[in-house]
């Protein structure tokens, strides 16, 4: 029998014992040890060996684990400071505790809930006292870490792992192992002896100028071999889903918008007839940016918006007679949406003065101090649009949506009257997730109110919107959580599968 010179190396290391580990061969033959699986592979499909595999777990230190083990866990030296300012006979002040346990940045918050959790003592309206009986010496956490820091396995309770895996401190692996044995077949060929032959793994130009690529033996591809996945390139979901959107609204006869993300208030609000009072105004929802006021806002436009808001424009209203404050509306903060942008387009600031019939649109990113789930980032991407024209009614605005949405397949849009401070009528738009069945809100849409495009000069109606990107990328890929598209908790495989559909 003739086997290539890897495949028999391999056989003759295997037939040592019983049953051998692809490493130990490897280290035997002197071959790497995907060249011995290979080969296996290979004497296991000619009928000479049976490969068999087993899984094992492996615990790893993470660095953070790892920094642990020579500082300690911030938990034991928060205990340790407290004991040293002698927080067992009387609570001492938090800051003075951190200072002296040395904790800084993440460290504080991570060694607070894990004192509390280990019970090594309490904390209360800004004092911290310790329980002189518990006794870090004893934690099995750090036990474990001491442990894997030592190279040994822990003696510890699985428990105590997941602690550690969820605390980021250990990783939890999995490590598969490979052997062979070898069959009757396998060591009746050894018996009756095995040739060599050389195998070739490339054509090379000399072997085909030299002609002597018809005798030597080509070793086989092997597709059963380990190799690492591969993941080509992509565009990520959102930005395939914003450049659509792009062609679909420039389709439709829209052009593109663009301006500062950190704008003042007098574009991102007051233009808007927000009430300087609005909860929406508040530190609450807005991230206020300390720097500089903006000076460059055309004076006779904050009189004329000053106007609006203090004793109202046109027929209808009468203003707010609320205090506003010219200060304040030239503060600067992120905008926490793009119809800032629509103002100063339509303001003429941004371009020429406009005359209807216009069409506007962006896609931009906007940011709000909202709490984070399933359908709330503190940054998204807004889908702004407007239209302007002489006449316009609902009916424009919802045609204006159907159209949109349906380049997208979503032709069940349902709209439900609203109040903005700035349109009127105005109407949220919902929209039904694929997965889920839940119908969530995918946008916010109006007329303009006179007091918003009197004082910005335009005297013709102005239709408006503000679609949210990621929410139109959950009903189109039928992503379940926002978080999954963008920011820290991004759930790469879904973006690397997800299709687009429209
Ligand atoms: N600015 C609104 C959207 C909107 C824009 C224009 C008109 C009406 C509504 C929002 O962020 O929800």
């Amino acid at each position: 029998m003739r086997l290539p010179e890897r495949q028999l190396a391999v056989l003759e290391a295997a037939s040592a014992t019983d049953e051998r580990t692809i490493d130990e061969i490897a280290a035997e033959t002197g071959l790497k040890p995907e060249t011995v699986v290979g080969a296996a592979f290979d004497l296991r499909d000619e009928g000479l060996l049976v490969v068999g595999e087993t899984a094992d777990e492996t615990l790893d230190l993470t660095d953070e684990g790892r920094e642990y083990v020579d500082a300690g866990l911030p938990e034991t030296r928060l205990y340790r400071a407290g004991l040293a300012l002698d927080a067992d006979a009387e609570p001492v002040s938090m800051g003075r505790v951190i200072g002296e346990a040395d904790l800084n940045g993440p460290e504080v918050d991570i060694a607070l809930s894990n004192f509390a959790r280990k019970g090594f003592g309490g904390i209360d309206s800004g004092e911290l006292s310790v329980d002189g009986d518990a006794d870090p010496d004893t934690d099995p956490e750090a036990a474990a870490l001491t442990a894997l820091a030592a190279g040994e396995a822990p003696d510890v309770d699985e428990r105590v792992i997941d602690q550690l895996d969820s605390r980021g401190l250990v990783a939890v692996g999995e490590s598969v192992t490979r052997s062979v044995t070898l069959t009757d077949a396998g060591v009746d060929a050894l018996m009756t002896g095995v040739e060599a032959t050389e195998t070739v793994a490339q054509v090379t130009p000399e072997l085909l100028a030299s002609g002597e690529w018809r005798d030597v033996e080509f070793s086989e591809y092997n597709v059963e071999a380990d190799a690492p996945t591969v993941s080509g390139g992509r565009k990520h979901v959102l930005r395939r889903t914003a450049d659509r959107v792009k062609d679909v609204l420039v389709g439709m006869g829209f052009q593109e918008m663009e301006g500062p993300h950190a704008d003042s208030d007098f574009w991102i609000n007051d233009c808007l007839f927000m009430p300087q009072d609005h909860p929406a105004r508040t530190h609450w929802d807005r991230f206020a940016l300390d720097v500089p006021p903006m000076e460059e806002i055309p004076d006779e436009l904050i009189r004329r918006v000053e106007a609006a808001h203090r004793d109202g424009w046109g027929v209808d209203g009468d203003g707010y007679h609320s205090p506003w404050s010219e200060e304040f509306a030239r503060e600067i903060a992120l905008r926490g949406h793009t119809t800032s942008l629509s103002m100063r387009y339509l303001s003429g600031i941004a371009g020429a003065e406009l005359e209807p019939p216009q069409r506007y649109f962006s896609v931009e990113k906007v940011y709000r101090n909202d709490t984070l789930d399933p359908t709330h980032l503190l940054e998204f991407y807004q889908i702004e649009g407007w239209v302007m024209a002489e006449d316009l009614s609902v009916r424009d605005l919802m045609g204006t949506f159907e159209e949109f949405y349906r380049q997208f397949g979503i032709t069940d849009i349902r709209f439900k009257p609203h109040y903005n401070p700035y349109t009127e009528p105005s109407f949220e738009l919902f929209g039904e997730h694929p997965e889920t069945g839940e119908e969530i809100e995918i946008g916010n849409s109006g007329v303009f109110r006179e007091e918003v495009t009197g004082p910005l000069g335009v005297d013709c109606d102005v239709m408006a919107w503000g679609l949210a990107l990621e929410r139109l990328a959950m009903l189109t890929t039928g992503a379940e959580d926002i978080r999954d598209l963008h920011g820290t908790l991004a759930d790469i495989e879904f973006l690397r599968n997800a299709e687009v559909s429209y």
